[in-house]
């Protein structure tokens, strides 16, 4: 296990990833409930639902009823959609644990992409009004208690790419992009202050085609880009799960 500034590495190897991740979302459920009585995690889309499949084992000694989960980004199509991260999770965790469905903060799917960003938005800033979601006193900006991130070859996280413009947006707390690289060009995206008031934030990274941007995340690089990945900087604790592959350029 490696230490960053304020960021914890760690590898693994096989099951290993799953079982540790399991655990540590569990782990911070029980705090969450105990000390204020919710447990406020945004999922991504992507290989994060598959990592996440050790997580039904803790059906008992999780509050499930205490979840309220949101979407780091979603793309906007209709939630029985292939590519919608809504279904992704729905058909591979949410189906397999005790959340009650208002628990479960959905996009409109019904309406245009700037439409859904704004609703979105508004909800959450709703939530904010009834204290489910604290605001950081620092930046003002909803303070989630967990961001679970994955991240794309391209060093890409929730819908934030390189070089897009969007990626410097610090007003919106939901936002908007049509021409995303990677299909569906139409989606909604949390903005990097999100991202960065939350409480705890997990970068779960596997694979082989991700060793560059892991290695320019995280590597000692002479030419460092500034990849998206490596802007994730949360208020609390970062803790990168890679596997051998993601980390082999390391
Ligand atoms: O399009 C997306 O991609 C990223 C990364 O997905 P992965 O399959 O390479 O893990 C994902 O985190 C995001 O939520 C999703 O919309």
């Amino acid at each position: 296990m490696a230490e960053t500034n304020k960021a914890v590495v760690e590898v693994f190897e096989g099951e290993d990833l799953a079982v540790s991740l399991a655990k540590y979302v569990a782990d911070l459920s029980n705090k969450f409930t105990s000390e204020r009585g919710a447990f406020t995690v945004c999922l991504s889309g992507g290989s994060m639902i598959d990592n996440l499949r050790k997580l039904p084992e803790y059906l008992d000694s999780i509050e499930w009823s205490k979840w309220q989960v949101f979407w780091l980004d979603e793309r906007v199509v209709p939630k029985t959609h292939e590519d919608s991260n809504y279904k992704l999770a729905l058909d591979g965790f949410l189906c397999k644990v005790p959340i009650p469905p208002g628990n479960v903060y959905a996009i409109n799917d019904t309406l245009s992409a700037e439409e859904a960003a704004d609703d979105y938005e508004r909800r959450i800033r709703e939530l904010v009004d009834k204290n489910l979601i604290t605001l950081s006193p620092s930046s003002g900006f909803p303070k989630f208690d967990l961001m679970l991130l994955g991240m794309g070859p391209d060093g890409h996280v929730a819908s934030l790419f390189p070089g897009h413009p969007l990626v410097q947006e610090n007003k919106r707390w939901v936002t908007f992009i049509k021409d995303s690289p990677k299909p569906p060009p139409e989606r909604i995206t949390f903005t990097f202050p999100v991202i960065n008031a939350s409480a705890y934030a997990a970068l779960v990274v596997t694979g082989k085609k991700e060793a560059d941007a892991i290695h320019s995340a995280l590597g000692k690089s002479e030419n460092p880009v500034k990849l998206p990945v490596a802007l994730v900087s949360p208020e609390g604790e970062l803790k990168w799960f890679l596997d051998k592959d993601a980390a082999s350029k390391l």
